[in-house]
């Protein structure tokens, strides 16, 4: 009697030899199978339409018809069915014909019940386990497609490999999109995620990206996290990767309605002072008035400019970005305007200028306190115009450029001492956006360095959980001269430093810990600890100025404007 209730099932014998369905019935039946039996070929495929069974034995010759014909239309309907073909009489040819059909096994005539019984268990062993991986394989499909996360798995050369229901409805992906390059697909979003995709089949290791606004033309609001991972067999080869995107969309509005969004765009902050930030990007966004954005350096203007960018209808156009202060005043009045062929020495052929490039979008005029008074008066003239003039050519050039400016230098005290021109101040400041410093709005310091953790865990393949309590109140009582940047530094140097889990106080960049000292002295001023941190980064660098505004993650201008407001002196020059 079998006892191996994995084996049980049930066997259906076709044979036209009474004695063989009879003798064969008998052996299995006596091992626990549930046994059927047909005399041809039309009750077979009655049975098989009746029943389900397990395993076939079938024997070759089925008076008119051949038990290959039989093996045949069950290989239709049936893959997972094994069948083992009974010859008459040990005809190799046919057997292996068989066999190449699709056929389980073959037994000769006269059958020895040994090898019979031995024949079926095997077959039947070999059947549970086909029913249990295409059983897995199902689940598997149908988790896949219950999964309300959009899941998008990619080959080694970015050729889509699979996708979801959900992710057909996030990314709007179409059926024949399997089987092509992500790149190459016809996407209405900024594919901002196949960059990670790009960037996880490069590291072969799994990368996040969170609350991102995907731009979608037909929904601009959707907002998407994303988490990928590279695909590995069972030898470790790597195959691909999958992108999991988790739609935010609702949550966002939630957060929006409650005023707890702890994004927008690519700023971070959960503060009343970015909740009133993002509702005032989102109102600017809209109307196509120049905005002038101030605030420290560090604090996000450049952030802001493209949220304003990305949130209103240019969004489609480009975003073109000036660092004013970067460029000499020649270089700045041709890359901001253009040129001809000829108009100066070196001007080899037609450059296009930044604004025509910009035309429909938007132009990020960064440090515009930092531009000439012959400058000044150019954009003044864009401004009040609409119109660009390239260099050696009169013509006038109309464009539509929205200008969104930014400075962290005191513009309005700049037009008192008559080194900004008045009335461009007046055009600019149509809409101003003050930026609040770090120090202002350190709630947020704990989501920032969260944030930062996470990027740089990826950048530099490592895994730090996070700061200890102590760390982070150090963290929180630091007055960050240079702002988010400062902040953004220092948690780079964190996980430079820290090779353990979970990050503390010794962890921290001098000037917080200089800082913390010097704040739990009982006559510590809450300037002090600016003071303290630039004086620091001065001494720690041999006041080498440039070196010390890196460290401190501010530009040089703020530093020397800061050394001049503390009265900080070089002990250098002193002597
Ligand atoms: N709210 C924020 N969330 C996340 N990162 C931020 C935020 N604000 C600033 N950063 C980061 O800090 C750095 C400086 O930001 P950004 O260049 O926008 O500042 P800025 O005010 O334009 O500085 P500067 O005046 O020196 O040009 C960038 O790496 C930016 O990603």
């Amino acid at each position: 009697m079998n006892t191996d209730v994995e084996v049980s099932g049930r066997i259906l014998v076709v044979d036209d030899e009474k004695c063989l369905r009879f003798s064969f019935e008998r052996f299995l039946s006596a091992e626990g199978y549930r046994v059927s039996t047909a005399a041809d070929f039309e009750e077979a495929l009655g049975q098989l339409r009746n029943g389900k069974f397990d395993l076939i034995f079938s024997d070759i010759v089925l008076g008119g018809h051949s038990g290959i014909e039989l093996l045949r239309i069950l290989r239709e309907r049936d893959q997972n069915t094994p069948v083992i073909m009974v010859t008459g009489f040990p005809n190799v040819e046919t057997a292996s014909e068989a066999v190449r059909l699709g056929a389980y096994d073959y037994i000769s005539k006269p059958v020895v019940k040994k090898d019979l019984l031995q024949v079926a268990r095997s077959a039947l062993k070999y059947k549970r386990a086909i029913d249990r991986e295409s059983e897995t394989r199902t689940n598997l499909a149908a988790i896949f497609e219950s999964v309300r996360d959009g899941l998008v798995s990619v080959d080694c050369s970015e050729v889509v490999t699979d996708f979801n229901g959900a992710a057909r409805k996030i990314c709007g992906l179409a059926e024949d999109d399997r089987g092509e390059k992500i790149g190459s697909l016809a996407m209405l979003c900024s594919g901002r995620c196949r960059e990670l995709l790009d960037r996880t089949l490069e590291q072969r290791r799994p990368l996040t990206l969170e609350r991102m606004t995907c731009e979608h033309l037909e929904r601009p609001e959707q907002v998407v996290s994303l988490s990928t991972a590279p695909l590995q067999n069972r030898d470790g080869d790597f195959f691909g990767a999958v992108m999991v995107i988790r739609d935010e969309t609702r949550l966002n509005d939630l957060e929006r309605s409650l005023n707890q969004r702890q994004s927008f765009h690519r700023m971070i902050g959960q503060g009343r002072r970015m909740q009133e930030l993002y509702g005032f990007i989102e109102n600017l966004a809209q109307v196509p008035s120049t905005v002038l954005i101030l605030g420290e350096s560090g604090t996000g203007k450049e952030l802001v400019a493209e949220a304003l960018h990305l949130s209103g209808t240019r969004k489609k156009r480009p975003l073109v970005k000036v660092n004013c202060a970067a460029l000499s005043d020649t270089l700045l009045e041709s890359e901001l305007f253009g040129h001809v062929k000829g108009s100066f020495t070196g001007a080899i052929k037609d450059h296009v200028g930044r604004f025509q490039r910009a035309d429909g979008g938007t132009i990020f005029l960064d440090e515009i306190g930092d531009i000439s008074p012959r400058m000044q008066l150019r954009l003044l003239r864009v401004l009040q115009e609409k119109e660009v003039e390239r260099i050696g050519d009169a013509t006038p050039i109309k464009v539509d450029v929205r200008i969104v400016a930014a400075t962290n230098q005191d513009l309005e005290e700049k037009v008192r001492r008559g080194e900004f021109r008045q009335d461009l101040y007046y055009r600019l400041k149509v809409i101003t956006m003050q930026l609040p410093a770090l120090r202002e709005r350190k709630e947020d310091i704990p989501c920032l360095v969260d944030h930062f953790i996470r990027h740089y865990n990826q950048e530099l393949g490592r895994n730090l959980q996070g700061v200890s309590a102590e760390a982070l109140q150090a963290l929180q009582n630091y007055d960050w001269p240079g702002n988010v940047r400062q902040l953004e530094h220092a948690v780079e140097h964190i996980l430079i430093h820290c090779m353990e889990p979970v990050a503390t106080l010794h962890h921290l960049p001098q000037e917080v810990l200089q800082a913390r000292l010097s704040t739990s002295k009982p006559d510590g001023e809450p300037e002090n600890d600016e003071r303290q941190a630039i004086l620091a980064a001065l001494r720690k660098t041999d006041w080498n100025k440039a070196k010390a505004a890196r460290l401190l993650g501010i530009d040089r201008k703020t530093l020397y404007r800061k050394i001049e407001k503390f009265q900080l002196l070089d002990p250098g020059e002193v002597a």
